[in-house]
């Protein structure tokens, strides 16, 4: 069976989206998302994006990692889709009812409330999810937020230096993190600037990170370093993200499709 998608970006975050809001696809599973995420024997991406109709938004969105796993938010594919929708849109994903509205070259996305108690990080067990008590070698003291999906953010003198490819896979697999979590290294440049890199839960480092730099805006600003909106500076770009206590997230960047193509499901199947 001949399937479509659609190759995009966001940042260079990138997504293959199969889009069965029309027409219905065979089940995808763990093995098969992974195949096609592969960047050597198959199409290749950080994560696959299957669209789907829905009861209760305009449509929704599923997520699978680059190592096959099914996550409840991604950032920088909710811009994509809605830039591909193509209208204002509400959309269902397992980490949340989404609101994105497609502006110029991207979309702006109501991410949704942050979450902040342990077990809705979740952490294994109780703890100051505002100052953790915790740390892995330079890396030390995080914060953690829940943006539909677990995040652990690092404040450090300069992310650059930090070897995150290392680190990263040991932090994300902690049993501190029961469902593991993606890791998040910053450096607060001004009260409206900070600079992040994000080694992501089933991805590893990747160019940009919607929900990371969710998380670590409004990390930043909880602990007061921050304005209530900042620019957040990733290797593949500018978001810009404003938050206020009690608020949901506004989310605003770009979003860019790169080709269309087709592969054979049974391939993978
Ligand atoms: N790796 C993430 C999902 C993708 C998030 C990222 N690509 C974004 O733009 O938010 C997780 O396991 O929760």
């Amino acid at each position: 069976m001949r399937i479509p998608f659609i190759k995009m970006h966001g940042l260079g975050n990138d997504f293959v989206v199969l889009d069965a809001r029309e027409n219905d696809l065979p089940d995808l599973n763990e093995s098969i998302a992974r195949g096609i995420a592969d960047r050597h024997t198959g199409i290749g991406c950080d994560q696959l994006i299957l669209l789907q109709p829905s009861d209760s938004a305009d449509f929704r969105m599923r997520i699978y990692n680059h190592d096959g796993g099914e996550v409840g938010a991604c950032g920088n594919a909710t811009r994509a889709v809605a830039m591909l929708h193509g209208s204002n849109a509400t959309i269902e994903t397992d980490g949340g009812m989404l609101a994105a509205s497609p502006r110029d070259g991207g979309a702006s996305v109501d991410m949704g409330a942050p979450r902040f108690d342990w077990d809705a990080i979740p952490l294994a067990y109780p703890m100051d999810t505002l100052s953790m008590p915790v740390g892995w070698e330079m890396l030390q003291n995080p914060g953690a937020v829940n943006v539909g999906n677990p995040h652990v953010i690092f404040f450090v003198d300069d992310c650059d230096a930090v070897p995150l490819d290392r680190l990263g896979p040991e932090i994300e697999n902690d049993p501190l993190f029961p469902v593991r979590v993606n890791v998040n290294v910053a450096t607060i440049e001004d009260r409206s600037r900070i600079r992040l890199r994000v080694w992501e839960r089933g991805a590893g480092l990747t160019k940009a990170c919607g929900t990371g730099a969710c998380a670590t805006a409004v990390h930043a600003m909880r602990r007061r370093l921050v304005d209530s909106e900042v620019t957040v500076a990733l290797p593949g770009g500018d978001l810009q993200i404003a938050w206020s206590e009690g608020e949901t997230i506004r989310m605003t960047g770009p979003a860019s499709e790169s080709f269309r193509g087709s592969f054979e499901w049974d391939d993978y199947a």
